[in-house]
């Protein structure tokens, strides 16, 4: 089964609207070339107009890093899906460590911006990963299991072929500790297995699955190598030209 792969690139709490353009004209003309490939760019939300507009003509994809998932409504803080939808949005991160961590996000509450993403149009990219105490306790597994059902709950199955599993161990995420390929595929495959468990074989295949954490240019070819290895969530490089560029441009 040939999945296509994904690189992603999570901005995070960085870059202003200036130079979030300037950085994703550079990305753009970087990814003019790649056709076999998906690539995307997930600003912060006061960048996306601007940085929409750059992408307008070029094949790089524009995410964002949270959604909620009402239309509309008394919620304050939150951007809809549809809002997104405006600006051109396609893909949408839930579920980061970030926001599960500093921010107190719960399964719950992640399945819910998961469905809504969903039934607004937009691909969501659910990311589960395990701590390093979860890891030093042997139960990165169950973590991984508990993230991956709670998240997808109440997913049907013809939603399940648009949504991208990332796998980012907390312990990598910033951290210039990058899971080594064997840890990295381990974890890959057994979230395939999860959702081969809850949807069928065939669909589990076909599914998506980034790693992300210390994503550098000098690992990403040999992550990318591995069998159940789509793509890579690439965070602080992102944010440096040269880098993403190399990045994108695995081989
Ligand atoms: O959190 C990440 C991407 O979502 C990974 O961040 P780093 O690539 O900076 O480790």
């Amino acid at each position: 089964m040939e999945r296509r792969p994904l690189i992603a690139g999570n901005w995070k709490m960085h870059l202003t609207s200036d130079q979030a353009v300037a950085l994703a004209r550079t990305i753009a003309d970087a990814a003019s070339d790649v056709a076999d490939r998906d690539v995307m760019i997930a600003p912060a939300f006061t960048s996306l107009p601007a940085v929409a507009e750059v992408l307008a003509d070029s094949p790089v994809l524009l995410g964002a890093q949270n959604v909620a998932w009402e239309e509309q409504g008394a919620f304050t803080g939150e951007v809809s899906p549809v809002m997104l939808r405006e600006f051109g949005v396609s893909l949408v991160i839930v579920g980061h460590s970030e926001r599960r961590h500093i921010f107190g996000e719960t399964d719950d509450l992640i399945n819910r911006r998961l469905c809504g993403a969903l039934r607004f149009g937009l691909v969501p990219i659910l990311c589960v990963g395990e701590t390093l105490e979860d890891r030093e306790d042997g139960i990165t597994m169950q973590i991984l299991e508990q993230q991956v059902r709670s998240g997808l709950a109440g997913v049907e199955a013809g939603d399940m072929a648009r949504v991208v599993i990332a796998y980012e161990p907390v312990w990598a995420i910033g951290t210039g500790k990058t899971a080594s390929k064997e840890q990295a595929q381990e974890a890959h495959r057994f979230i395939r297995s999860v959702v081969g468990n809850l949807y069928e074989k065939k669909l589990a295949q076909q599914v998506r699955i980034l790693y992300g954490g210390s994503v550098k240019p000098e690992n990403v070819d040999s992550l990318m190598a591995e069998p159940d290895i789509d793509g890579a969530l690439v965070g602080g490089a992102a944010l440096k030209s040269e880098s993403f560029a190399r990045i994108i441009h695995f081989i």
